[in-house]
């Protein structure tokens, strides 16, 4: 690459396309322009395969970009910040995207550019550039040159590469890797990592000849037919002081070429499936990383991948984040991966990645996609679970909800082994806050845990959560009830909110550790208060106050949990059988969800109607002292029955005419995949390797695989499986459906 100098670039250009620093992460997506080879003369080129709405043109905040070939049935599409088309070169990228940044950068301010997307799809072009077409880095520097010249700082570079989580300076290469220090002020410090002064562009364009033309001794002990792949990255520090150009920079600009991504599954000629679920591990690891920053995670995983360790003090605090997707110009399934995938990072809690759009069933299934599509729950347990500010904590999962917190919770506690299972006391106002800091507003709203709701409001709310399914899924993901008990004889009060979904026992802090109050566990159905002090549970007259916001909710509550358990009722023998022959054991899922919803079923039929809209629904425990407290409840099955759901909210509004039977079921359905899936994913993240290898495709190497995986990052969503994992989309959905309905018809 020769070293011309961009003299021409307008630099007035980039006060009026700036894009708004306000977000952390912004991701954008470029088309690769087709190469000679791919156009061969007299061929005639294909038709693009991705199209780009931008609603207001180039002023347009955010763009959707379609993937699919026009004739496909089913087609992708993603709403990003934009798309640069094959017209539309580096340059034109630099003055809107990275320019403006830059003055930031002699403030203090730190800047990564990623660029990421498949094998071949113009990464290196678009960060490297070439000698007619110079990239982002080399276009920055000659800006960063520029402007140190005016401010008397320096500017120091370090070029490295990451080759299967190991890193190695490019620019005086070493045989020993790179390694991630902190110094005493928690900086970041890369031992190992050289950097060196550049003061001008001819002193760059050399250096980073050098380091592309840099053969690795790692590299070379590695005997591959094929050049490994890898993820290369250039770090440009400004100082104030020529020697602690590294040590002690004003501001740094990071520009990484993340590996290409590859289908994990795919019989690769130039990757084996180690290499390309490690490199998707990493990519996926980043784009965590970026997703937990932009939605303002107080744990954020640095530590899943050596970039992400790498660049600690780059990403966080006063930062930016421009992920750039490349994509292939012809059609590619990688590509469409990478860009959903990056789509996510960008997103706010609420907004949709991905619509399917469907010819067939264009406008139904893209309507319900986009409201079902805000929720991700992060694991739970996770201190990524929780927030800075109570706003859900959702990663954007493609036209999919999984079940919230709560339930993802129950999940984890249903597959986890006995260890697991046994019922950990914990401290009564320690659950009260988790809950409240993780539920997101709109279903806090709907369930009004404060019960200082008034009626109106929560029959607004309840009109509301009947005609958004989102809002119904997003507060059925996170229900909660408040349980408040009144223990009449010591006059004392103990208030609990607890996820209604999870069997949590609870010690009520309140009661000065003489009392301990048994949580509701659905295993039981039984609730006992227990006064540890004397052991004689029956000095107690309870009084069980549940406060649920609507009826409504509960019947829709008690609706999704009797599909569920039909569903899934077969779907689970191995596990039912297992659990069966131990009775110490925690019982199956299936028991466990029919418990639930017998309990409500219960308790919605034995509530006075009048009580219905927003009355706390009161059940009185009974007074016979005579009985020990387990057996003054009953525990006998109710069958399970859908209930009704023609209820008036007023007298114009009958609810149950918004809600079909067609799209109930398609409400029913989607609830119960969700939840199946958090369930797998569960099953994923806890099972043995034995029970690993018992599902089909699985065996010891993926089992083994799998479980170094999830020590270092759980499974988060159904791709990942695909694309570290290396399992295909139809074998998981056949070990899916096999499991649900296998035993269904005889
Ligand atoms: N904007 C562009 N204009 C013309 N050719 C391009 C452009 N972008 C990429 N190419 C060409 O496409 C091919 C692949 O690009 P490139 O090497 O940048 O992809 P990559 O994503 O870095 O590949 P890999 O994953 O293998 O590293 C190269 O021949 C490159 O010259």
């Amino acid at each position: 690459m020769a070293a011309p100098t961009p003299d021409h670039i307008d630099r007035s250009a980039a006060a009026r396309t700036v894009p708004s620093l306000s977000g952390k992460v912004r991701v954008v997506a470029k088309i690769r322009n087709s190469t000679d080879s791919e156009v061969l003369p007299g061929k005639k080129a294909p038709a693009s395969w991705i199209s780009v709405n931008k609603p207001n043109g180039d002023a347009s905040d955010r763009v959707k970009v379609t993937l699919g070939e026009q004739s496909a049935s089913s087609r992708e599409c993603y709403e990003i910040g934009y798309c640069y088309q094959e017209n539309e070169g580096n340059e034109e990228m630099f003055r809107r995207e990275v320019q403006f940044l830059l003055p930031e950068v002699f403030n203090g301010r730190s800047v990564t550019v990623v660029a990421c997307g498949a094998r071949g799809s113009g990464k290196t072009h678009v960060i490297q550039g070439t000698e007619g077409d110079l990239g982002l880095a080399a276009l920055s520097m000659a800006e960063i040159l520029r402007m140190s010249e005016e401010s008397n700082k320096f500017v120091g570079v370090s070029c490295y590469e990451i080759l299967q989580e190991h890193a190695y300076d490019l620019l005086e290469p070493k045989s020993q890797e790179v390694s991630v220090l902190k110094d005493g002020q928690g900086r970041v410090q890369l031992k190992g990592l050289s950097c060196v002064q550049v003061k001008s562009l001819y002193e760059f364009h050399k250096l980073y000849r050098r380091q592309s033309r840099t053969v690795r001794k790692a590299n070379q002990k590695i005997t591959h037919s094929f050049p490994p792949r890898s993820t290369k990255g250039l770090i440009f520090y400004i100082s104030s002081q020529a020697d602690k150009l590294a040590s002690a920079p004003v501001g740094k600009i990071n520009f990484v070429e993340l590996a290409g991504y590859e289908d994990a599954k795919r019989k690769s000629d130039v990757g084996n499936f180690g290499e390309n679920a490690q490199i998707n591990k990493s990519i996926h690891a980043f784009i965590k990383v970026a997703y937990s920053l932009h939605a303002n995670e107080i744990h954020v995983p640095y530590r899943e991948s050596k970039l992400s360790r790498m660049l600690e003090d780059s990403l966080g605090g006063k930062s930016s984040i421009l992920i750039l997707t490349c994509l292939n110009p012809f059609s590619c399934q990688d590509s469409m991966n990478m860009l959903k995938l990056a789509s996510r990072c960008s997103q706010s809690n609420t907004i949709t990645t991905k619509i399917v759009v469907d010819s067939a069933r264009k406008t139904d299934s893209t309507a319900r996609s986009k409201v079902f599509a805000s929720h991700r729950s992060r694991l739970p347990g996770s201190a990524s679970s929780m927030r800075k500010q109570p706003t859900p904590s959702h990663f954007p999962i493609h036209g999919k909800k999984s079940s919230g917190n709560a339930s993802a919770l129950k999940a984890r506690k249903l597959f986890a082994d006995k260890g697991h299972e046994k019922p950990n006391k914990v401290n009564a106002s320690a659950t009260v806050s988790r809950t409240e800091s993780s539920l997101p507003e709109e279903a806090s709203s709907f369930i009004g845990l404060n019960t200082g709701i008034s009626a109106q409001e929560e029959e607004a709310s309840s009109l509301e959560l009947e005609n958004t399914p989102a809002s119904l899924e997003n507060a059925l993901a996170s229900l909660e009830v408040r349980v408040s008990m009144e223990l009449t004889e010591e006059n004392k009060h103990v208030d609990m909110i607890t996820p209604a979904t999870t069997a949590l026992p609870v010690v009520a802090e309140g009661q000065s550790l003489d009392k301990h109050v048994d949580m509701i566990t659905p295993t039981t159905t039984t609730l006992s208060v227990v006064d540890e002090g004397t052991k004689n549970s029956d000095r107690c007259e309870d009084q069980i106050l549940l406060y649920i916001s609507s009826s409504h909710f509960l019947l829709s509550f008690v609706n999704l949990l009797t599909c569920f358990c039909v569903l899934i009722g077969q779907s689970l023998d191995k596990e039912n059988d297992i659990s069966l022959a131990n009775k110490n054991e925690s019982p199956p899922i299936s028991l466990r969800l029919q418990e639930i919803s017998n309990n409500l079923k219960q308790l919605y039929n034995s509530t006075p109607k009048q009580l219905y809209t927003s009355t706390p629904l009161r059940t009185v425990m009974p007074s016979s002292n005579d009985l020990p407290l387990q057996d003054q409840f009953t525990t006998a099955s109710v069958e399970p029955m859908t209930p009704e759901c023609n209820i008036k909210v007023n007298k114009n509004l009958d609810i149950a005419s918004f809600c079909s039977p067609w799209e109930k079921l398609n409400r029913s359905n989607c609830g119960v995949k969700n939840s199946l899936v958090q369930e797998y994913l569960n099953f994923f993240n806890t099972a043995n390797k034995e029970d690993l290898k018992k599902l089909k495709g699985i065996g010891e190497k993926r089992a083994t695989y799998i479980m170094e995986f999830r020590d270092e990052s759980p499974f988060m969503d159904l791709d990942e499986l695909k694309d570290v994992v290396g399992l295909s989309a139809k074998q998981i959905k056949d070990m899916v459906s096999k499991d649900v309905l296998g035993g269904l018809f005889h």
